[in-house]
Formats: C-alpha cells, sequence, structure tokens
C-alpha cells in the first residue's frame, strides 16, 4: 500500500473567526487573481473561512453584515493573514437601499466585482406550532429575500454587462423535513429554486448561479444554534457516511470551486456538502424539543463562543 495520505482528510480549520495558522494549497494559488468577491455574511463563519479562502487564492474581498465592528475586525485579520485587500461594509440584506450603497462603494474601491457569495442568514431552533409569524417572516426575508436583494442589485450593477458568478449557501434542512427548522428549511428551498431561475436567466449574460448546502459544520454559529454540542455529546456523527462533521475550509473549497474558472460549465445547481449526512441522519424529534424546551426557547438570542 501506498502511504498517500487519505482522500478522505479534512484540510486543517479552526473553530473561532480567525484566519488559519497554515495552508496547503491544493489548487493554483493564482486561481481568483485579480477578482472581486461581495461576501454577504462574511464577517464569520463559513463567510469568514471562504473569504479567507477566496484571498489566498488572489482575490480581494468585501464583507458585508450589520455589525461594522464585525466586518471591519474580520477584514484587518484578513488583510493581514493574506496580503490581499479586504474592505467591511455595514448594512441589511434586506434593505436594497443599503445593499445598494455598499455595492456602489466597492465599485469605487476596486472598479469590479465578479463574484457574489449570498451567506448572510438567520437561523434558531423552534416549532411551527411556537414560531411567531414575524419571527417566520423574519428569516424568510433575512434569507431569500436578502438572496434576491443582493443578487439583483449585483445584476444590474456590474454582472448584466461584465459576467460574474453567484454563490448561494443554502442547506439540506428541506430534503427531509427537518423538524424545528420550517422557517429556514422553506427559506433555503425557496433559495435553491431562486439559483435555478437566476440560472436560466441570467446564463445567457454570461453568469453562473449555483447552490453550495453545507451539513453540519464545526465552529459556527449554525452549529452552536441548532444543537450540534448536543448532537456530538450523542455521538450521532458515526451515522453520517463520512462519521464527521465538516469544517469551514472544507466548505470554502466548495464555493472556490463553484466561483473559479474550474466551474466554467456548472450552473443552476446544488452543491451538497455534508458527508452524505442527510441521507441517513434521523430527524432528532424528541431530542430536538427537549433541546428547545430546555433553554433555547428563552434564550432567543443564544451566547456565542465568538462574541
Ligand atoms: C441527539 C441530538 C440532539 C439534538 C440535535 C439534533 C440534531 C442536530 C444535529 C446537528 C445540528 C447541527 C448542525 C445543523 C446542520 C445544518 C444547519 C443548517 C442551516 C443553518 C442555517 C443558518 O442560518 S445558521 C446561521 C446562524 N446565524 C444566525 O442566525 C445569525 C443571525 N441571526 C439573527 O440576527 C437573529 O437570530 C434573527 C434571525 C432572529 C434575526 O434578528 P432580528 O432581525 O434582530 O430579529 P428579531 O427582531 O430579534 O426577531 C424577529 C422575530 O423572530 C423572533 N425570534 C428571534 N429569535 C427567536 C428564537 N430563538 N426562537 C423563536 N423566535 C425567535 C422574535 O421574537 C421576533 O418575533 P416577534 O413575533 O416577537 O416580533
Ligand atoms: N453552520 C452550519 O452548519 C450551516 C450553515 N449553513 C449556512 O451557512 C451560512 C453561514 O452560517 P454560519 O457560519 O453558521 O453562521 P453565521 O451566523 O456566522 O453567519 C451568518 C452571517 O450573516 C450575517 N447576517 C445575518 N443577518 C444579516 C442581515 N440581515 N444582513 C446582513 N448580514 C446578516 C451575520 O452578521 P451580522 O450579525 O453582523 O449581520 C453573520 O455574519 C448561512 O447561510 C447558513 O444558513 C448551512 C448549513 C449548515
Amino acid at each position: 500500500m501506498s502511504d498517500l495520505p487519505s482522500l478522505h482528510l479534512p484540510p486543517e480549520d479552526i473553530q473561532t473567526d480567525d484566519c488559519l495558522i497554515s495552508y496547503d494549497y491544493m489548487y493554483n494559488p493564482t486561481l481568483l487573481k485579480g477578482r472581486v468577491a461581495f461576501i454577504t455574511g462574511g464577517g464569520s463563519g463559513i463567510g469568514f473561512r471562504i473569504a479567507e479562502i477566496f484571498m489566498r487564492h488572489g482575490c480581494d474581498t468585501i464583507l458585508f453584515s450589520r455589525s461594522m465592528q464585525r466586518v471591519s475586525e474580520a477584514a484587518k485579520k484578513l488583510q493581514a493573514a493574506t496580503g490581499q485587500r479586504c474592505l467591511g461594509l455595514a448594512g441589511d440584506v434586506r434593505d436594497p437601499q443599503s445593499l445598494n450603497a455598499a455595492v456602489e462603494e466597492s465599485l469605487r474601491t476596486f472598479s469590479r466585482v465578479d463574484i457574489l457569495i449570498n451567506s448572510a442568514a438567520g437561523n434558531f431552533l423552534c416549532p411551527a406550532s411556537s414560531l411567531s409569524f414575524n419571527a417566520f417572516k423574519t428569516v424568510i426575508d433575512i434569507d431569500t429575500v436578502g438572496t434576491f436583494n443582493a443578487s439583483k442589485i449585483l445584476f444590474e450593477r456590474f454582472f448584466r454587462d461584465h459576467g460574474g458568478v453567484i454563490v448561494n449557501v443554502t442547506a439540506t434542512l428541506s430534503y427531509k423535513g427537518q423538524v424545528l427548522q420550517v422557517h429556514a428549511g422553506s427559506a433555503k428551498a425557496a433559495i435553491d429554486a431562486m439559483t435555478k431561475h437566476l440560472a436560466v436567466e441570467w446564463g445567457p449574460s454570461k453568469i453562473r448561479v449555483n447552490s453550495l448546502a453545507p451539513g453540519p459544520i464545526s465552529g459556527t454559529e449554525g452549529m452552536r444554534r441548532l444543537g450540534g454540542a448536543a448532537a456530538d455529546a450523542a455521538g450521532i456523527w458515526p451515522t453520517i457516511p463520512l462519521q464527521r462533521m465538516g469544517n469551514k475550509t472544507e466548505i470554502a473549497h466548495g464555493a472556490l470551486f463553484l466561483a473559479s474558472p474550474l466551474a466554467s460549465y456548472v450552473t443552476g445547481t446544488t452543491l451538497v456538502m455534508d458527508g452524505g449526512s442527510w441521507l441517513t441522519s434521523p430527524n432528532h424529534l424528541k431530542a430536538s424539543l427537549d433541546l428547545w424546551a430546555s433553554g433555547m426557547k428563552k434564550e432567543k438570542e443564544p451566547v456565542s463562543e465568538n462574541k
């Protein structure tokens, strides 16, 4: 047998919103040289790691989210670690005006935007019977409407005339009807539909549109909010085909593939990156309800390790 490393081995990652300590290139380091990416939700979690991996491949980035402090601190770390330029801009994806102003500022600074990553989202565990009308609407507004807003603004301001790539970060929640997730599952399913509609309408304008659907990813707010610790404690990971959680670097590599010329003939599809999880994971109804009843309902804003 050869002593080659396993093809299942995950790349390095760290649990916090900090840059990697070391990075082994698998793709050409100039893969995104000269490109500019606008990343909603890029100040934390999966969006942050996507920004880092893109920058390590020669891309400049714009991070867009509600907290100016979050995006400007993230931008500083990313610039220091990669030597590329990164601009933190504050706004809300639900508010087209703030997005429009951010895109204008991005174009003033970089003169182009080639890639849009829609990673901004909101989620929490809640049974449908306890979910307020406004709570359901809020998640649809951030995830689905926010994705449409950013896509349409980038289309009008740059992609229509110059082409571009959109990667929508979605989820597998709707595939089997995940409990306590009607809001986020519906929101992400609608985005997967939007991916196909926009891929068809905008393909002739040289715009590729794809979704990337992660499974459980370590070191993220999503995991903290949706029962990652309980899932860890219950030892559920061996029940999924690849028998572990994914990490943020793995998801960023999927986004890099979709955003780059490696995916030049890929549009209108969803890349599921979940270790096969949704195929085999049971729908933990009782455990999820117990978790929600034991405190998540009252906390509304669970404390994050990263804040
Ligand atoms: C054996 C195992 C046991 C159990 C576990 C079982 C299985 C788990 C296994 C693995 C799980 C691990 C991983 C899951 C895998 C995949 C995850 C898939 C998808 C992940 C999607 C994500 O999006 S993760 C992103 C997470 N990050 C965030 O959410 C950050 C941003 N969030 C926010 O800003 C807020 O939380 C927000 C979404 C509420 C929006 O904020 P804002 O606009 O300020 O809104 P508010 O005014 O605060 O609220 C609006 C209405 O919403 C109601 N609300 C708010 N929070 C809650 C809550 N926690 N519960 C219920 N309702 C809530 C609020 O009351 C408002 O409604 P009103 O009617 O009162 O007006
Ligand atoms: N974690 C996981 O295991 C999984 C995650 N996903 C998806 O991955 C993406 C990232 O999730 P994750 O890293 O866990 O979570 P994070 O909470 O770290 O990322 C969400 C980001 O969205 C920003 N955001 C939220 N609301 C708005 C808004 N209204 N306008 C602009 N920005 C906003 C937040 O910043 P701020 O508060 O400053 O606005 C935050 O940076 C999401 O799309 C999520 O649905 C999918 C499947 C699994």
